[in-house]
């Protein structure tokens, strides 16, 4: 069979697209702190002091010099003279002698003279002023040390790190209001067919809706771009020239949907090639679904052709968009939404694939009686947008196998 494509293995073309962009080139914005989740550090972030700065109870107790408590026992307790009671949220006024105790609560700044604390649960008063401590008490316990959290000065967040709810949390702790981050990319659609139109209209026979804007749209809003709809342009080479052109030049990279196979209709090469140099980098994927995918860099900004069929054009975003929003986001790390989380799974039947080119099937998982899930391909024809509706998320085949077994343990990438 003649084949049309020079294909390329996915990691292969990815590594073609990635090394062929600038470096460094996202812009940065300043954000308030409120607005900083899912957003990545453009540059390090370190400590600008010790958290936490002073040394803290962790219990509801007494603070003590715990050689004070040594030997001590129910039947021989230690007895400490209760000199006080440290206030929240300000320095205790009192230091601490040999033989005294002062009543400190959860959180609250010891004395200067303690070095324990002893939970109120193993101490009894004898007195008003006296009580009685009922085991022996180490050195340091019950208590978090300055800087036992955060080292003054030490690293915090490299430059490229995605912030997650508790990394928000530990900027306030540090007293952090606001940080510069990494802007999120713009990143212009194109869908392109005569026979696509918008979703609100009804289609006539042999139009179809299109689906590709908007999956596609979705996919950059999850991975932390901003997604620019620019519409649907007829398979028109000098329309899509143009429309690409200025879609580009918007944007900081530019996606297209459909026309990258080989029939007369299918345009979008030539037209990316037009966009600027080097052009296209790869065209044509030893993957199924998604085998024409065009991966492009034009005068330093990423363009990306997508084959029309909305699978194949979901599954190639997830290999080569994504990968590449992230790139542009300056981050190695899985956005929040579109983590690519995995689950191990028991396949349900065997699939059939060719070897020599890596197999993407959707699954739905079964949750049973067994340690693992059951994985049920849904096949379908990558026309088929409900196949993936009905699945969970991917198994690959790899290209060296020549298929999966039923019972085969393997790895769902989820949704
Ligand atoms: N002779 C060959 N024909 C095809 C080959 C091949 O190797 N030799 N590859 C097939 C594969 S694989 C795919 S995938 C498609 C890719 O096609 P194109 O990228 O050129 O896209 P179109 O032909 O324009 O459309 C394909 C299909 O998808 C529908 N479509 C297009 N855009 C949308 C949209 N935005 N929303 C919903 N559906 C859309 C379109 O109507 C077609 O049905 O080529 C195979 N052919
Ligand atoms: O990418 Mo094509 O979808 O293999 O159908």
């Amino acid at each position: 069979m003649v084949e049309l494509f020079r294909l390329s293995r996915p990691e292969d073309a990815l590594e073609a697209l990635l090394s062929a962009l600038p470096s460094g080139t996202f812009r940065r914005e300043t954000l308030p702190l409120e607005e900083a989740l899912g957003r990545v550090c453009s540059r390090e972030i370190r400590s600008p002091q010790a958290l936490p700065s002073f040394v803290r109870s962790t219990m509801d107790g007494y603070a003590l010099r715990a050689a004070d408590t040594y030997g001590a026992s129910e039947g021989l307790p230690a007895y400490l003279q209760l000199t006080g009671e440290v206030p929240m949220g300000a320095a205790p006024s009192f230091s601490l002698k040999k033989g005294e105790c002062a009543l400190v609560h959860t959180g609250g700044m010891i004395p200067e003279g303690s070095d324990a604390v002893v939970m109120v649960e193993r101490t009894q008063k004898s007195r008003d002023d006296e009580i009685e401590v009922l085991r022996s008490v180490a050195e340091g316990e019950n208590l978090v040390q300055i800087g036992e959290d955060v080292a003054a000065g030490s690293l915090v967040f490299p430059a490229g790190h995605l912030l997650r709810p508790q990394d928000i949390g530990g900027l306030s702790a540090l007293g952090i209001e606001s940080l510069e981050v990494a802007g999120k990319p713009k990143v212009a659609i194109i869908s392109t067919g005569d026979e696509v139109v918008p979703p609100g209209t009804r289609p006539e026979p042999g139009q179809v809706r299109d689906i590709n804007s908007y999956t596609l749209s979705a996919l950059i809003s999850d991975a932390g771009g901003i997604p620019v709809k620019k519409g649907i342009i007829a398979d028109d080479y000098k329309l899509i020239l143009s429309g690409a052109k200025s879609a580009l030049e918007e944007s900081e990279a530019l996606v297209i949907s459909a026309g990258s196979s080989v029939s007369v209709r299918d345009v979008t090469a030539e037209v990316i090639d037009e966009l600027g140099k080097p052009g296209v980098l790869v065209h044509g994927v030893s993957i199924k679904p998604g085998k024409p995918t065009i991966l492009a860099v034009c005068d330093g900004k990423p363009v990306i052709g997508l084959p029309g069929n909305p699978v194949s054009a979901f599954v190639a975003a997830r290999l080569f968009l994504l990968p590449l929003v992230r790139r542009l986001l300056g981050t190695e790390e899985n956005p929040l939404n579109t983590a690519e989380r995995s689950v191990r799974a028991r396949l349900s039947r065997n699939i059939a694939s060719s070897a020599g080119r890596s197999d993407y099937v959707p699954v739905r998982l079964i949750h049973g009686k067994q340690e693992l899930p059951e994985a049920e391909p849904v096949f379908g024809k990558s026309n088929l947008i409900y196949t993936l509706i009905r699945a969970d998320g991917l198994v690959s085949i790899p290209e060296e196998a020549n298929g999966l077994h039923r019972d085969d343990e393997i790895t769902v990438r989820l949704f």
